[in-house]
Protein backbone atom coordinates (compact mmCIF):
# COMPACT_ATOMS: atom_id res chain seq x y z
CA UNK A 1 0.00 0.00 0.00
CA UNK A 2 1.01 3.43 -0.71
CA UNK A 3 1.04 5.69 2.05
CA UNK A 4 -0.08 9.66 1.48
CA UNK A 5 -0.58 11.16 4.43
CA UNK A 6 2.51 11.05 7.31
CA UNK A 7 1.95 8.05 10.08
CA UNK A 8 3.50 7.53 13.11
CA UNK A 9 6.65 5.10 12.39
CA UNK A 10 5.03 2.13 14.36
CA UNK A 11 1.46 2.53 12.30
CA UNK A 12 3.47 2.07 9.40
CA UNK A 13 5.21 -1.04 10.38
CA UNK A 14 1.71 -2.34 11.85
CA UNK A 15 0.16 -1.80 8.33
CA UNK A 16 2.78 -4.29 6.25
CA UNK A 17 3.98 -0.93 4.95
CA UNK A 18 6.09 -1.82 2.15
CA UNK A 19 8.45 1.07 3.57
CA UNK A 20 9.25 -1.04 6.38
CA UNK A 21 11.91 -2.93 3.90
CA UNK A 22 12.66 0.42 3.07
CA UNK A 23 13.01 1.19 6.50
CA UNK A 24 15.11 -1.63 7.59
CA UNK A 25 17.20 -1.23 4.48
CA UNK A 26 18.08 2.32 5.01
CA UNK A 27 18.67 1.11 9.11
CA UNK A 28 16.83 4.24 9.77
CA UNK A 29 16.33 5.40 13.58
CA UNK A 30 12.10 6.31 14.04
CA UNK A 31 11.92 9.63 12.02
CA UNK A 32 9.94 12.71 12.97
CA UNK A 33 7.83 12.09 9.75
CA UNK A 34 8.61 9.39 7.15
CA UNK A 35 6.50 9.89 3.52
CA UNK A 36 6.85 7.39 1.33
CA UNK A 37 6.41 7.10 -2.21
CA UNK A 38 4.19 10.19 -2.74
CA UNK A 39 2.56 11.34 -5.42
CA UNK A 40 4.07 14.21 -7.70
CA UNK A 41 0.69 16.28 -6.51
CA UNK A 42 1.35 15.36 -2.70
CA UNK A 43 4.91 16.25 -3.11
CA UNK A 44 4.47 19.68 -4.64
CA UNK A 45 1.49 20.17 -2.24
CA UNK A 46 4.52 19.53 0.39
CA UNK A 47 7.47 21.68 -1.74
CA UNK A 48 4.58 24.19 -1.57
CA UNK A 49 3.74 24.30 1.94
CA UNK A 50 7.12 23.77 3.38
CA UNK A 51 8.72 27.23 1.37
CA UNK A 52 10.51 24.83 -0.52
CA UNK A 53 9.51 26.47 -4.02
CA UNK A 54 6.94 28.16 -5.55
CA UNK A 55 4.53 27.12 -9.04
CA UNK A 56 5.50 29.15 -12.15
CA UNK A 57 2.86 30.75 -14.34
CA UNK A 58 2.96 27.24 -16.58
CA UNK A 59 3.07 25.16 -13.20
CA UNK A 60 6.12 23.76 -13.23
CA UNK A 61 7.98 23.52 -9.67
CA UNK A 62 10.47 26.37 -9.19
CA UNK A 63 13.43 25.88 -6.05
CA UNK A 64 16.50 26.91 -5.57
CA UNK A 65 19.25 24.74 -4.35
CA UNK A 66 20.92 26.75 -1.70
CA UNK A 67 25.05 27.93 -2.00
CA UNK A 68 25.45 24.77 -4.32
CA UNK A 69 23.87 25.29 -7.66
CA UNK A 70 26.70 22.92 -9.63
CA UNK A 71 28.21 19.53 -8.95
CA UNK A 72 31.54 20.17 -6.98
CA UNK A 73 33.85 17.54 -8.07
CA UNK A 74 36.60 18.09 -5.37
CA UNK A 75 34.44 16.47 -2.52
CA UNK A 76 33.29 13.29 -4.39
CA UNK A 77 34.79 10.31 -3.18
CA UNK A 78 34.47 6.66 -3.68
CA UNK A 79 35.08 4.19 -0.95
CA UNK A 80 38.35 2.50 -1.21
CA UNK A 81 38.14 -1.27 0.31
CA UNK A 82 39.27 -4.63 -0.71
CA UNK A 83 36.68 -4.98 -3.96
CA UNK A 84 37.63 -1.45 -5.51
CA UNK A 85 40.76 -1.18 -4.48
CA UNK A 86 42.54 -2.65 -7.59
CA UNK A 87 39.53 -2.14 -10.57
CA UNK A 88 38.74 1.62 -9.35
CA UNK A 89 41.37 4.21 -11.59
CA UNK A 90 42.27 6.28 -8.39
CA UNK A 91 43.27 9.84 -8.87
CA UNK A 92 41.85 13.31 -9.15
CA UNK A 93 38.96 12.06 -10.55
CA UNK A 94 38.29 9.34 -8.06
CA UNK A 95 38.94 9.86 -4.93
CA UNK A 96 39.71 7.22 -2.28
CA UNK A 97 37.42 7.61 1.10
CA UNK A 98 38.34 5.17 4.10
CA UNK A 99 35.37 2.75 4.44
CA UNK A 100 35.38 3.63 9.07
CA UNK A 101 34.59 7.17 8.11
CA UNK A 102 31.74 6.26 5.16
CA UNK A 103 30.52 4.43 7.84
CA UNK A 104 31.26 6.72 10.74
CA UNK A 105 29.67 9.47 8.61
CA UNK A 106 26.46 7.28 7.54
CA UNK A 107 25.55 6.48 11.05
CA UNK A 108 25.66 10.04 11.82
CA UNK A 109 23.48 10.97 8.92
CA UNK A 110 21.10 8.24 10.33
CA UNK A 111 20.88 9.90 13.62
CA UNK A 112 20.40 13.32 11.97
CA UNK A 113 17.39 12.25 10.53
CA UNK A 114 15.79 10.82 13.57
CA UNK A 115 14.12 14.41 14.12
CA UNK A 116 13.27 15.01 10.57
CA UNK A 117 11.11 14.81 8.37
CA UNK A 118 11.94 12.57 5.67
CA UNK A 119 11.00 11.41 2.31
CA UNK A 120 11.83 7.49 0.58
CA UNK A 121 11.11 6.56 -2.90
CA UNK A 122 11.55 3.44 -4.51
CA UNK A 123 12.84 3.49 -7.76
CA UNK A 124 15.26 2.08 -10.72
CA UNK A 125 17.87 2.84 -12.69
CA UNK A 126 18.22 0.91 -16.40
CA UNK A 127 14.99 0.57 -18.81
CA UNK A 128 16.45 -3.16 -19.88
CA UNK A 129 14.94 -5.40 -17.35
CA UNK A 130 18.25 -7.83 -17.46
CA UNK A 131 20.85 -4.66 -16.41
CA UNK A 132 18.30 -2.26 -13.80
CA UNK A 133 19.25 -1.00 -10.49
CA UNK A 134 16.58 -1.09 -7.95
CA UNK A 135 17.01 2.40 -5.94
CA UNK A 136 15.51 3.49 -2.26
CA UNK A 137 16.23 7.24 -2.13
CA UNK A 138 15.53 8.98 0.90
CA UNK A 139 15.31 12.79 0.96
CA UNK A 140 14.70 15.50 3.32
CA UNK A 141 13.06 17.93 0.98
CA UNK A 142 9.79 17.03 -0.75
CA UNK A 143 11.28 18.48 -4.28
CA UNK A 144 14.21 16.31 -3.95
CA UNK A 145 12.09 13.51 -3.75
CA UNK A 146 10.46 14.69 -7.27
CA UNK A 147 13.22 15.09 -8.89
CA UNK A 148 14.17 11.63 -8.27
CA UNK A 149 10.50 10.86 -9.26
CA UNK A 150 11.09 12.60 -12.39
CA UNK A 151 14.46 11.28 -12.98
CA UNK A 152 14.49 7.85 -12.52
CA UNK A 153 12.24 4.92 -13.84
CA UNK A 154 8.77 4.83 -12.11
CA UNK A 155 7.81 1.62 -10.46
CA UNK A 156 4.45 0.82 -10.62
CA UNK A 157 2.32 0.41 -7.22
CA UNK A 158 1.31 -3.15 -7.61
CA UNK A 159 4.90 -4.20 -7.52
CA UNK A 160 5.72 -1.96 -4.68
CA UNK A 161 5.08 -4.92 -1.34
CA UNK A 162 7.76 -7.23 -3.55
CA UNK A 163 10.30 -4.75 -4.24
CA UNK A 164 13.99 -5.46 -3.60
CA UNK A 165 15.91 -2.23 -3.67
CA UNK A 166 19.85 -2.98 -4.30
CA UNK A 167 21.26 0.68 -3.97
CA UNK A 168 20.11 3.20 -1.42
CA UNK A 169 20.81 7.32 -1.89
CA UNK A 170 20.83 9.75 1.02
CA UNK A 171 20.30 13.21 -0.04
CA UNK A 172 20.65 15.44 3.20
CA UNK A 173 21.41 18.63 1.77
CA UNK A 174 21.15 20.38 5.85
CA UNK A 175 23.74 17.49 6.84
CA UNK A 176 26.99 18.85 7.17
CA UNK A 177 30.25 16.51 7.70
CA UNK A 178 32.86 17.72 9.86
CA UNK A 179 35.96 17.37 7.71
CA UNK A 180 38.58 17.24 10.87
CA UNK A 181 36.33 14.49 12.09
CA UNK A 182 34.73 12.57 8.87
CA UNK A 183 37.80 12.91 6.11
CA UNK A 184 36.30 15.26 3.94
CA UNK A 185 37.76 18.18 2.35
CA UNK A 186 34.46 20.42 3.13
CA UNK A 187 31.00 20.35 4.67
CA UNK A 188 29.78 18.77 1.47
CA UNK A 189 30.09 15.69 0.02
CA UNK A 190 28.82 12.91 -2.34
CA UNK A 191 30.30 9.36 -1.53
CA UNK A 192 29.84 6.00 -3.24
CA UNK A 193 30.19 3.09 -1.55
CA UNK A 194 29.89 0.49 -4.05
CA UNK A 195 30.38 -2.44 -1.76
CA UNK A 196 27.17 -1.68 0.39
CA UNK A 197 25.87 0.15 -2.09
CA UNK A 198 25.13 3.23 -1.19
CA UNK A 199 25.09 6.70 -1.74
CA UNK A 200 25.71 9.22 0.98
CA UNK A 201 25.29 13.32 -0.22
CA UNK A 202 25.37 15.95 2.10
CA UNK A 203 25.77 19.29 2.46
CA UNK A 204 24.92 20.06 -0.82
CA UNK A 205 21.25 20.56 -2.36
CA UNK A 206 22.00 20.14 -6.20
CA UNK A 207 20.17 17.43 -7.71
CA UNK A 208 22.74 17.00 -10.65
CA UNK A 209 24.59 14.98 -7.65
CA UNK A 210 22.06 12.79 -7.12
CA UNK A 211 21.74 11.75 -10.66
CA UNK A 212 25.38 11.44 -11.14
CA UNK A 213 26.23 9.97 -8.59
CA UNK A 214 23.87 6.56 -9.15
CA UNK A 215 25.37 7.10 -12.75
CA UNK A 216 28.74 6.71 -11.85
CA UNK A 217 27.96 3.67 -9.26
CA UNK A 218 26.66 2.23 -13.11
CA UNK A 219 29.48 2.97 -14.89
CA UNK A 220 31.09 0.93 -12.57
CA UNK A 221 28.96 -2.17 -12.28
CA UNK A 222 27.54 -2.57 -15.83
CA UNK A 223 31.15 -3.39 -17.44
CA UNK A 224 31.13 -6.37 -15.46
CA UNK A 225 28.04 -7.17 -16.96
CA UNK A 226 29.83 -6.76 -20.83
CA UNK A 227 27.47 -3.92 -20.90
CA UNK A 228 29.18 0.21 -22.13
CA UNK A 229 28.03 2.97 -19.60
CA UNK A 230 28.07 5.88 -21.86
CA UNK A 231 27.71 9.12 -21.21
CA UNK A 232 25.76 10.64 -24.22
CA UNK A 233 21.97 11.02 -25.31
CA UNK A 234 20.18 8.69 -27.54
CA UNK A 235 17.17 9.01 -30.26
CA UNK A 236 15.46 7.19 -32.76
CA UNK A 237 14.53 7.71 -36.89
CA UNK A 238 13.79 6.25 -39.87
CA UNK A 239 15.80 5.14 -42.75
CA UNK A 240 15.24 3.48 -45.46
CA UNK A 241 12.62 2.04 -43.84
CA UNK A 242 14.31 1.03 -40.74
CA UNK A 243 14.92 2.04 -37.37
CA UNK A 244 17.77 4.21 -37.39
CA UNK A 245 19.55 5.17 -33.74
CA UNK A 246 21.82 7.69 -32.74
CA UNK A 247 24.01 8.66 -29.50
CA UNK A 248 25.19 11.93 -28.89
CA UNK A 249 28.18 12.02 -26.76
CA UNK A 250 29.04 14.91 -24.52
CA UNK A 251 30.31 16.92 -21.50
CA UNK A 252 27.79 18.94 -20.17
CA UNK A 253 26.64 21.78 -21.97
CA UNK A 254 27.50 20.62 -25.20
CA UNK A 255 24.01 19.67 -26.12
CA UNK A 256 22.85 16.15 -25.52
CA UNK A 257 19.58 17.23 -23.83
CA UNK A 258 19.04 19.93 -26.50
CA UNK A 259 19.81 17.82 -29.97
CA UNK A 260 18.26 14.82 -29.10
CA UNK A 261 15.14 16.68 -28.79
CA UNK A 262 13.84 16.68 -32.19
CA UNK A 263 10.33 16.40 -33.53
CA UNK A 264 11.61 13.87 -36.46
CA UNK A 265 12.83 11.77 -34.00
CA UNK A 266 11.71 9.09 -31.09
CA UNK A 267 13.73 10.67 -28.20
CA UNK A 268 14.90 7.67 -26.01
CA UNK A 269 17.07 9.36 -23.36
CA UNK A 270 18.97 12.52 -22.47
CA UNK A 271 21.98 12.03 -20.57
CA UNK A 272 23.26 8.03 -19.63
CA UNK A 273 22.54 4.82 -21.89
CA UNK A 274 24.10 1.73 -21.82
CA UNK A 275 25.18 -0.54 -24.86
CA UNK A 276 24.38 -4.27 -24.25
CA UNK A 277 24.33 -6.95 -27.22
CA UNK A 278 20.84 -6.31 -27.86
CA UNK A 279 21.39 -2.70 -28.18
CA UNK A 280 20.72 0.69 -26.41
CA UNK A 281 18.62 1.56 -23.34
CA UNK A 282 18.31 4.33 -21.22
CA UNK A 283 19.36 4.85 -17.52
CA UNK A 284 17.05 7.32 -16.37
CA UNK A 285 13.17 7.87 -16.52
CA UNK A 286 13.66 11.72 -17.20
CA UNK A 287 15.51 14.46 -18.43
CA UNK A 288 17.70 17.27 -16.60
CA UNK A 289 17.87 20.00 -19.49
CA UNK A 290 19.73 23.53 -19.22
CA UNK A 291 17.41 26.27 -18.88
CA UNK A 292 19.69 29.14 -19.52
CA UNK A 293 18.35 31.73 -21.77
CA UNK A 294 15.47 28.92 -22.86
CA UNK A 295 13.09 30.19 -25.81
CA UNK A 296 10.20 28.35 -27.27
CA UNK A 297 11.35 29.05 -30.59
CA UNK A 298 14.70 27.69 -30.68
CA UNK A 299 13.96 24.67 -28.34
CA UNK A 300 10.00 24.06 -28.35
CA UNK A 301 10.00 20.35 -26.87
CA UNK A 302 11.56 21.39 -23.88
CA UNK A 303 10.44 24.42 -23.20
CA UNK A 304 7.20 22.94 -23.18
CA UNK A 305 8.21 20.17 -20.93
CA UNK A 306 7.99 22.78 -18.30
CA UNK A 307 4.45 22.32 -16.72
CA UNK A 308 2.69 20.75 -13.58
CA UNK A 309 5.33 18.05 -12.39
CA UNK A 310 8.43 19.92 -13.94
CA UNK A 311 10.64 21.30 -11.75
CA UNK A 312 13.13 24.77 -12.45
CA UNK A 313 15.96 24.96 -10.32
CA UNK A 314 17.33 28.54 -9.55
CA UNK A 315 15.70 30.51 -11.95
CA UNK A 316 14.14 33.78 -11.20
CA UNK A 317 10.52 35.40 -11.84
CA UNK A 318 10.14 38.86 -13.92
CA UNK A 319 9.65 40.81 -11.38
CA UNK A 320 6.12 40.97 -10.19
CA UNK A 321 5.16 37.70 -12.37
CA UNK A 322 5.07 34.19 -11.68
CA UNK A 323 7.04 33.92 -15.28
CA UNK A 324 10.38 32.64 -15.79
CA UNK A 325 12.70 34.91 -16.55
CA UNK A 326 15.35 32.37 -18.01
CA UNK A 327 17.75 34.75 -19.03
CA UNK A 328 18.30 35.57 -15.54
CA UNK A 329 21.72 33.95 -14.40
CA UNK A 330 22.02 35.96 -10.91
CA UNK A 331 21.72 32.70 -9.01
CA UNK A 332 23.87 30.69 -11.76
CA UNK A 333 24.68 30.11 -15.29
CA UNK A 334 23.57 26.28 -14.84
CA UNK A 335 19.74 26.92 -14.39
CA UNK A 336 18.31 23.42 -14.86
CA UNK A 337 14.59 21.90 -15.63
CA UNK A 338 13.98 18.54 -14.60
CA UNK A 339 10.29 16.29 -16.18
CA UNK A 340 9.64 12.52 -16.54
CA UNK A 341 10.71 12.03 -20.34
CA UNK A 342 6.83 11.26 -20.79
CA UNK A 343 6.81 15.15 -20.81
CA UNK A 344 8.54 14.76 -24.25
CA UNK A 345 5.75 14.43 -27.15
CA UNK A 346 7.72 11.51 -29.19
CA UNK A 347 10.00 10.03 -26.47
CA UNK A 348 10.21 6.19 -26.83
CA UNK A 349 9.02 4.15 -23.61
CA UNK A 350 10.07 1.83 -22.79
CA UNK A 351 13.31 3.47 -23.79
CA UNK A 352 15.50 0.73 -25.38
CA UNK A 353 16.43 -0.06 -28.92
CA UNK A 354 18.73 -1.63 -31.20
CA UNK A 355 22.29 -0.85 -31.87
CA UNK A 356 23.77 2.25 -32.69
CA UNK A 357 23.94 3.18 -36.49
CA UNK A 358 25.57 7.01 -36.17
CA UNK A 359 27.56 8.25 -33.24
CA UNK A 360 28.24 12.00 -32.50
CA UNK A 361 30.74 13.08 -30.72
CA UNK A 362 29.52 16.57 -29.44
CA UNK A 363 32.57 19.30 -28.25
CA UNK A 364 31.90 22.57 -27.31
CA UNK A 365 35.13 24.42 -28.82
CA UNK A 366 35.82 27.48 -26.96
CA UNK A 367 38.90 28.43 -29.55
CA UNK A 368 36.19 28.17 -32.33
CA UNK A 369 38.89 26.00 -34.34
CA UNK A 370 37.34 22.62 -35.00
CA UNK A 371 34.96 22.26 -37.73
CA UNK A 372 31.30 22.26 -36.94
CA UNK A 373 31.37 18.65 -38.21
CA UNK A 374 33.15 16.39 -39.79
CA UNK A 375 33.55 12.77 -40.27
CA UNK A 376 36.18 10.12 -38.21
CA UNK A 377 37.62 7.28 -39.17
CA UNK A 378 37.68 4.51 -36.53
CA UNK A 379 41.11 5.67 -35.24
CA UNK A 380 40.31 9.29 -34.81
CA UNK A 381 36.87 8.10 -33.13
CA UNK A 382 39.24 5.81 -30.56
CA UNK A 383 41.68 9.25 -30.24
CA UNK A 384 38.76 11.57 -29.82
CA UNK A 385 36.86 9.36 -27.25
CA UNK A 386 40.02 8.97 -25.07
CA UNK A 387 40.88 12.79 -25.66
CA UNK A 388 37.10 13.82 -24.49
CA UNK A 389 38.03 17.51 -25.62
CA UNK A 390 35.52 20.34 -24.86
CA UNK A 391 35.13 23.37 -22.66
CA UNK A 392 33.47 23.43 -19.69
CA UNK A 393 30.74 25.55 -19.88
CA UNK A 394 29.81 27.83 -16.48
CA UNK A 395 27.88 26.63 -14.04
CA UNK A 396 27.94 22.98 -14.16
CA UNK A 397 31.23 22.39 -12.10
CA UNK A 398 31.54 24.92 -9.26
CA UNK A 399 33.59 27.54 -9.59
CA UNK A 400 33.67 27.71 -13.54
CA UNK A 401 32.98 31.03 -14.64
CA UNK A 402 33.97 31.00 -18.02
CA UNK A 403 34.24 28.31 -20.95
CA UNK A 404 37.66 26.33 -20.10
CA UNK A 405 39.24 23.62 -22.33
CA UNK A 406 39.25 20.55 -20.83
CA UNK A 407 40.05 17.22 -21.62
CA UNK A 408 37.85 14.93 -20.07
CA UNK A 409 37.99 11.01 -21.05
CA UNK A 410 35.17 9.31 -22.68
CA UNK A 411 33.09 13.02 -22.58
CA UNK A 412 32.24 12.22 -18.94
CA UNK A 413 35.39 11.45 -16.85
CA UNK A 414 33.99 12.83 -14.13
CA UNK A 415 31.71 10.15 -13.68
CA UNK A 416 33.80 7.15 -14.71
CA UNK A 417 35.18 4.88 -11.94
CA UNK A 418 37.37 2.66 -14.13
CA UNK A 419 40.35 3.78 -16.19
CA UNK A 420 39.19 5.25 -19.55
CA UNK A 421 41.23 2.85 -21.41
CA UNK A 422 38.22 -0.04 -20.30
CA UNK A 423 35.51 2.54 -21.66
CA UNK A 424 37.40 2.80 -25.24
CA UNK A 425 37.98 -0.54 -25.59
CA UNK A 426 34.39 -1.26 -25.48
CA UNK A 427 33.34 1.19 -27.65
CA UNK A 428 35.65 0.89 -30.29
CA UNK A 429 34.81 -3.13 -30.39
CA UNK A 430 31.18 -2.40 -30.70
CA UNK A 431 31.63 0.25 -33.49
CA UNK A 432 33.62 -2.18 -35.42
CA UNK A 433 31.09 -5.22 -34.91
CA UNK A 434 28.16 -2.92 -36.01
CA UNK A 435 29.68 -0.70 -38.93
CA UNK A 436 28.53 2.28 -36.46
CA UNK A 437 29.50 6.30 -37.88
CA UNK A 438 31.50 8.47 -35.80
CA UNK A 439 31.33 12.47 -36.80
CA UNK A 440 32.92 15.11 -34.77
CA UNK A 441 30.25 18.44 -34.14
CA UNK A 442 31.74 21.32 -32.71
CA UNK A 443 28.62 23.02 -30.90
CA UNK A 444 31.00 25.93 -29.41
CA UNK A 445 32.83 28.98 -31.02
CA UNK A 446 33.13 29.94 -34.79
CA UNK A 447 34.33 32.90 -36.60
CA UNK A 448 37.21 33.45 -33.25
CA UNK A 449 37.09 31.65 -30.03
CA UNK A 450 35.02 32.93 -27.11
CA UNK A 451 35.31 36.66 -26.65
CA UNK A 452 35.79 37.31 -30.28
CA UNK A 453 33.45 34.77 -32.45
CA UNK A 454 30.02 33.65 -31.41
CA UNK A 455 28.45 30.27 -30.64
CA UNK A 456 27.44 28.15 -33.96
CA UNK A 457 23.98 28.76 -34.12
CA UNK A 458 21.66 25.96 -32.93
CA UNK A 459 19.92 25.73 -36.22
CA UNK A 460 23.12 25.11 -38.07
CA UNK A 461 23.74 22.22 -35.69
CA UNK A 462 20.57 20.78 -36.15
CA UNK A 463 20.73 21.26 -39.84
CA UNK A 464 24.11 19.54 -40.05
CA UNK A 465 22.61 16.52 -37.96
CA UNK A 466 19.97 15.92 -40.17
CA UNK A 467 21.76 15.93 -43.10
CA UNK A 468 24.50 12.98 -41.27
CA UNK A 469 21.46 11.22 -40.45
CA UNK A 470 19.82 11.61 -43.58
CA UNK A 471 22.71 10.38 -45.60
CA UNK A 472 23.38 13.43 -47.75
CA UNK A 473 26.93 13.63 -46.28
CA UNK A 474 28.12 9.87 -47.41
CA UNK A 475 31.03 11.12 -49.96
CA UNK A 476 29.10 9.97 -53.15
CA UNK A 477 26.69 12.81 -52.14
CA UNK A 478 29.59 15.60 -50.82
CA UNK A 479 33.04 16.43 -52.03
CA UNK A 480 35.44 16.25 -48.59
CA UNK A 481 38.27 18.37 -47.93
CA UNK A 482 40.84 17.10 -45.37
CA UNK A 483 42.07 19.78 -42.66
CA UNK A 484 45.67 20.67 -42.63
CA UNK A 485 46.05 20.90 -39.17
CA UNK A 486 43.44 17.95 -37.54
CA UNK A 487 43.81 16.11 -40.65
CA UNK A 488 40.06 15.89 -39.80
CA UNK A 489 37.42 15.22 -43.17
CA UNK A 490 35.23 17.51 -43.13
CA UNK A 491 32.17 18.42 -45.99
CA UNK A 492 31.61 21.28 -48.39
CA UNK A 493 28.44 21.59 -48.35
CA UNK A 494 25.94 20.73 -46.07
CA UNK A 495 21.72 21.67 -47.07
CA UNK A 496 20.72 24.21 -45.13
CA UNK A 497 24.03 25.61 -43.99
CA UNK A 498 26.36 28.13 -45.27
CA UNK A 499 29.40 26.44 -46.90
CA UNK A 500 31.63 29.20 -45.56
CA UNK A 501 30.60 27.79 -41.91
CA UNK A 502 31.88 24.34 -42.73
CA UNK A 503 35.65 25.64 -43.21
CA UNK A 504 36.39 27.37 -39.96
CA UNK A 505 39.56 28.95 -41.20
CA UNK A 506 37.25 31.02 -43.61
CA UNK A 507 34.80 32.39 -40.79
CA UNK A 508 38.00 34.23 -38.91
CA UNK A 509 38.83 37.53 -39.87
CA UNK A 510 42.54 36.83 -39.46
CA UNK A 511 43.03 33.00 -40.63
CA UNK A 512 46.83 33.43 -39.32
CA UNK A 513 45.18 33.85 -36.03
CA UNK A 514 43.33 31.00 -36.79
CA UNK A 515 46.38 28.65 -38.25
CA UNK A 516 48.28 29.64 -34.98
CA UNK A 517 45.40 28.83 -32.42
CA UNK A 518 44.52 25.09 -34.77
CA UNK A 519 48.10 24.47 -34.14
CA UNK A 520 48.01 25.25 -30.86
CA UNK A 521 45.31 23.06 -29.70
CA UNK A 522 46.44 20.25 -32.13
CA UNK A 523 49.53 20.59 -30.19
CA UNK A 524 47.11 20.04 -26.73
CA UNK A 525 46.04 16.92 -28.45
CA UNK A 526 49.26 15.58 -28.58
CA UNK A 527 50.74 16.43 -25.67
CA UNK A 528 47.36 14.72 -24.04
CA UNK A 529 47.80 11.94 -26.21
CA UNK A 530 51.17 11.49 -25.26
CA UNK A 531 49.88 11.04 -21.68
CA UNK A 532 47.37 8.37 -22.66
N1 LIG B 1 25.00 25.06 -31.69
C1 LIG B 1 24.54 24.62 -30.53
N2 LIG B 1 24.36 23.29 -30.33
C2 LIG B 1 23.91 22.82 -29.14
N3 LIG B 1 23.59 23.61 -28.08
C3 LIG B 1 23.74 24.94 -28.23
C4 LIG B 1 24.22 25.49 -29.44
N4 LIG B 1 24.27 26.82 -29.29
C5 LIG B 1 23.85 27.10 -28.06
N5 LIG B 1 23.52 25.98 -27.40
C6 LIG B 1 23.04 25.92 -25.99
O1 LIG B 1 23.98 25.15 -25.26
C7 LIG B 1 23.33 24.44 -24.24
C8 LIG B 1 23.55 22.94 -24.40
O2 LIG B 1 23.13 22.35 -23.21
P1 LIG B 1 22.55 20.90 -23.06
O3 LIG B 1 21.86 20.45 -24.30
O4 LIG B 1 21.77 20.87 -21.79
O5 LIG B 1 23.91 20.10 -22.88
P2 LIG B 1 24.17 18.71 -22.21
O6 LIG B 1 22.87 17.98 -22.21
O7 LIG B 1 25.20 18.09 -23.08
O8 LIG B 1 24.66 19.03 -20.85
C9 LIG B 1 21.86 24.77 -24.31
O9 LIG B 1 21.61 25.81 -23.40
C10 LIG B 1 21.71 25.24 -25.77
O10 LIG B 1 20.66 26.13 -25.96
C1 LIG C 1 23.67 17.27 -14.79
C2 LIG C 1 24.86 17.29 -15.27
O1 LIG C 1 25.19 16.88 -16.53
P1 LIG C 1 24.75 17.31 -17.99
O2 LIG C 1 25.03 18.76 -18.07
O3 LIG C 1 25.61 16.47 -18.84
O4 LIG C 1 23.29 17.04 -18.17
C3 LIG C 1 25.99 17.68 -14.43
O5 LIG C 1 27.10 17.56 -14.94
O6 LIG C 1 25.78 18.07 -13.26
MN1 LIG D 1 21.99 17.19 -20.46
Amino acid sequence: MVIEQSQSFAQLISLNFPADNAIDFLQLAEPAELFFQLSPASLIEQALRRGEGQLTDTGALMCTTGRFTGRSPKDRYIVRDASTTDTVDWGNVNIPFAPDKFDQLHRRMRSFLEYRTVYVRYARAGADPDHQLNLCILTTSAWQNLFCHNMFLRVPDEELNNFKPDFTVLAVPDFKAIPAEDGTRSENFAILDLSKRTLLIGGTGYAGEIKKGIFSALNYLLPQQDVLPMHCAANVGERDGKSDVALFFGLSGTGKTTLSADPDRALIGDDEHGWSETGVFNFEGGCYAKAIDLTREREPQIFDAIRYGAIVENTRFFPGTSTVHYSDTSLTENTRTSYPIDFINNARIPSVAGHPDTIFFLTCDAFGVLPPIARLTPEQAMHYFLLGYTAKVAGTEMGVTEPQATFSACFGAAFMPLAPGRYAQMLGEKIREHDTDVWLINTGWTGGGYGVGQRISLSYTRALIRAALAGRLEPDQVRYQVHPVFGLAMPIACPDVPDALLDPRQTWADPTAYDEKATYLQRLFDDKRQLL
